[in-house]
């Protein structure tokens, strides 16, 4: 479909979505509607199957799970367009669509920002009227948690202190590429994957010019992951989402833009409530690693080695096409996590996982200003805040090991007196923020403190 048509379209819809029990295949319809015509998209689905029949109860709960997950993976191809109407197929309660509501605002704000929509901001869905039946309450708190695991150095925290604390964790990932497979392979537990197959349709229209952007895709990932564990009747699933994930960007027409929303604590507690509503989950999901800064994990990833083969956080690793191998060494997400891990490592360590020194090389210094607030803002990536890179710093500062190194020369004279002062009364290593972590999942983090 030509662009200028996509662009006139009036309505988002959700046509339907089913599930095949014999392959653990789900199809998700939606449509965009306009005064030239309709476009169609198909996204597919694949759950992993467990071992034994499906019972009535758990495919009843399953069907709510998907429900939810149908109308939060709209976004990929609501985004084509951004038309002004979303119109929600079925009665929904009020947590859920206030979680289905910000999604579509907060979780695709970079995307409004970048592309300068700012009615995607105010976007607020049309919901049939009617009641819905309420959900079997399910409580599967003290089964074995699903562990969502991306590769990076977050997700190996939290598989690690939950195998310490002897929570005996299902590693699980949404097309497990070769970085999370060498990752679940270097923990010798056994995995479950889902398969996430974006309608084709999607890439062509992106080629022909359509609005693109980022789309809050921890948010989809999450309910695959719970749609997985109500399917195999496991535990809680486990995320690794850290407290600087829920600081925004920047703030635009009066709104907060954070690259980073679905990652937060407000999406954490919106979906929890809205999957205690509509799917009568009590205890679904959460993340062990809300009350930690990214420095106090990279903290704790150091006291682990058996990953440094295969850790990668990079996100070009994760591209659908074209991926990295591992560590790009160039972008945002590589510079802060080498500076986040350098303080607790020797150098010949890290230069090993990376396959590079990025404090050696100064053409990272640009970059590096800019996570230090020293230029610009906070980049749309996955990283900490600029006060985590200071703390940083000034650690690398006080190293034999590091002080001389040319990128930390620089920076250490780029920096104002102000930052080294805020950085002496930081509380980046002091757990704080509200988090939905259960009672007794709390000592897992004390596991590997
Ligand atoms: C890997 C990555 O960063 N991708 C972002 C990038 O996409 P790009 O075009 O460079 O390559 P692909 O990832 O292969 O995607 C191709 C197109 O497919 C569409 N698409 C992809 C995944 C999806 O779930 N929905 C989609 O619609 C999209 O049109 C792609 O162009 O740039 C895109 C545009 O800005 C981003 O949308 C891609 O981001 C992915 C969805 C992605 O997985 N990103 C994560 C690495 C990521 O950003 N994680 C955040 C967490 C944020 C959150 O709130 O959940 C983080 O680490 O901070
Ligand atoms: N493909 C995936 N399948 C399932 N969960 C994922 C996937 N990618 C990321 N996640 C989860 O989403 C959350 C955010 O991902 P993120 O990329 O920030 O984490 P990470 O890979 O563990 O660590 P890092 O921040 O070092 O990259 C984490 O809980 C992670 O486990």
């Amino acid at each position: 479909m030509p662009n200028e048509q996509l662009r006139r379209m009036d309505a988002f819809t959700f046509p339907s979505y089913s599930i095949d029990f014999a392959t653990g295949e789900a199809l998700f319809d939606y449509a965009l509607t306009g005064p030239d015509g309709e476009q169609r998209f198909t996204e597919v689905i694949t759950l992993p199957l467990p071992a034994e029949p499906v019972s009535d109860e758990t495919a009843a709960t399953l069907d709510r799970v998907l429900a939810l997950l149908h109308l939060v993976a709209g976004v990929s191809y609501y985004k084509t367009a951004a038309p002004p109407r979303l119109v929600l197929p079925a009665p929904l309660g009020p947590a859920a669509v206030g979680f289905v509501t910000a999604v579509y605002t907060k979780g695709l704000a970079e995307y409004a920002y970048r592309n300068e929509l700012p009615h995607v901001l105010e976007l607020r869905p049309e919901v049939p009227t009617g009641s819905v039946p309420a959900a079997a309450p399910l409580d599967n708190s003290d089964r074995r948690p699903l562990s969502a695991v991306g590769g990076g150095k977050d997700s190996i925290v939290s598989l690690e202190a939950l195998r310490r604390a002897g929570f005996d964790p299902v590693p699980f990932s949404v097309n497990p590429n070769h970085v999370i497979v060498s990752v679940n392979e270097a923990s010798d537990l056994v995995p479950l994957a889902a398969r996430r197959r974006i309608d084709p349709v999607l890439f062509d229209l992106n080629a022909a010019g359509a609005r693109n952007g980022h789309i809050p895709v921890t948010a989809i990932n999450s309910l695959i992951a719970v749609a997985t564990a109500v399917l195999h009747g496991l535990g809680p699933v486990v995320m690794s989402n850290e407290r600087s994930a829920s600081d925004p960007n920047l703030v635009w027409h009066g709104h907060e833009i954070n690259h980073q929303w679905s990652k937060g604590v407000e999406a954490e507690g919106l979906l929890r409530a809205a999957l205690a509503e509509h799917a009568g989950l009590t205890e679904p999901y959460f993340s062990l690693l809300r009350s930690l800064s990214e420095l106090h994990i990279a903290r704790l990833f150091a006291e682990i080695d058996r990953y440094d083969a295969v850790v990668t956080s990079c996100n070009a690793a994760f591209k659908l096409r074209d991926a990295s191998e591992r560590w790009c060494r160039n972008c945002p997400k590589c510079r802060f996590v080498f500076i986040a891990m350098a303080p607790f490592m020797s150098r010949e360590r890290i230069t090993g996982i990376f396959g590079g020194d990025l404090l050696d090389d100064t053409s990272q210094i640009p970059g590096y200003r800019e996570l230090l607030g020293v230029d610009g803002h906070k980049p749309f990536e996955c990283v900490g805040e600029v006060e985590e890179s200071v703390v940083a710093l000034s650690l690398l500062a006080q190293q034999e090991q590091w002080r001389d190194a040319p990128v930390v020369r620089a920076l250490v004279e780029a920096l104002p007196e102000t930052a080294w002062t805020a950085a002496a009364g930081s509380d980046v290593f002091t757990p704080g923020g509200p988090n939905f972590v259960p009672a007794h999942y709390a000592k897992a983090l004390t596991a590997l403190t």
